[in-house]
């Protein structure tokens, strides 16, 4: 089976019901992915970098709603819902609250082929070949540790290992290393990067941080109040941003940046 080359979001409006009135969290959003490129979402805090993430395959919280919008994967639409787990894997800022306290990493695993429809006979030699992939330290060992007996990056080495597991051509990243300390922050960058070159995934990758959105991204979308007000390449974005948003965030990236090396 050929795999996806393109992920569409289309039109994408997200509403939340506060005292009986409808207020809008995503704006008529479209955004076009392609395998093999770092599509980054950046936007100040509360602008729907999130909700977009969660609208696009309809896991959004209780209250909040799809009011319109589609997805289309090369070109024909799908359900939202049918890109978890087969189109679209995820990986979040908190791994430790992603997984559940009481299954081992192996657990998770299963599960996670099960959704793929993977062959449950190689199950075992997929996860330690997955763990392995993203530089884990004996991976056969991980397979039963429970999250609790792993450190932050290894968590989120794990998720990532469930995200290459899945199959998923697309990868959606919300702050993936924003919880991580710095020495283990890179080395998630490299593997992300890593996977983009060698399996030509295409990440959506959410982040706040100017710094990792200049080394990973290959383009760049800008929200604000939940709609996209400026889109470029990343070398556009840092020379010449249009948008005062976008003039900001880079401002305040330059300057931290010419702090750090005073
Ligand atoms: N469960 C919820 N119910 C209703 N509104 C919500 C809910 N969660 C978030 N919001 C609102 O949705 C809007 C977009 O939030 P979202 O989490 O997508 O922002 P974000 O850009 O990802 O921000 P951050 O960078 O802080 O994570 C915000 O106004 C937020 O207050």
């Amino acid at each position: 089976m050929t795999q996806p080359q393109t992920l569409a979001i289309e039109n994408l409006c997200i509403c939340a019901r506060r005292e009986g009135q409808d207020i809008q969290l995503v704006r008529e959003l479209s955004l076009t992915l392609e395998r093999g490129e770092i599509l980054a979402l950046v936007g100040g805090s509360g602008s729907g970098k999130s909700m977009t993430c969660a609208g696009a395959q309809d896991v959004l919280p209780p209250g909040v709603y799809r009011r319109a919008g589609r997805v289309l994967v090369d070109g024909s639409d799908v359900a939202p819902k049918s890109l978890r787990g087969r189109t679209v894997a995820t990986v979040l800022q908190n791994p430790r609250s992603a997984f559940n306290p009481l299954r081992t990493i192996f657990d998770h695993a299963r599960e996670v082929r099960r959704v793929a429809r993977a062959d449950a006979a190689e199950d075992r030699a997929a996860t330690i070949a997955a763990l392995s992939d993203t530089g884990l330290d004996e991976p056969e060992r991980a397979l039963a540790l429970y999250p609790f007996e792993m450190s932050g990056g290894m968590l989120q080495r794990a998720m990532i290992a469930l995200a290459l597991l899945s199959g998923a051509p697309f990868l959606f990243a919300d702050e993936p290393t924003t919880d991580l300390d710095l020495v283990v922050q890179a080395r998630i960058l490299d593997l992300l990067e890593g996977l983009v070159a060698n399996r030509g995934l295409g990440i959506l990758l959410v982040s706040h941080d100017m710094g990792v959105v200049a080394r990973l991204a290959t383009r760049v979308a800008v929200m604000q109040e939940g709609q996209v007000v400026e889109e470029g390449s990343v070398e556009r974005i840092f020379s010449a941003p249009q948008h005062a948003v976008t003039r900001e965030l880079v401002a305040a990236h330059l300057a931290l940046y010419a702090g750090e090396s005073a």
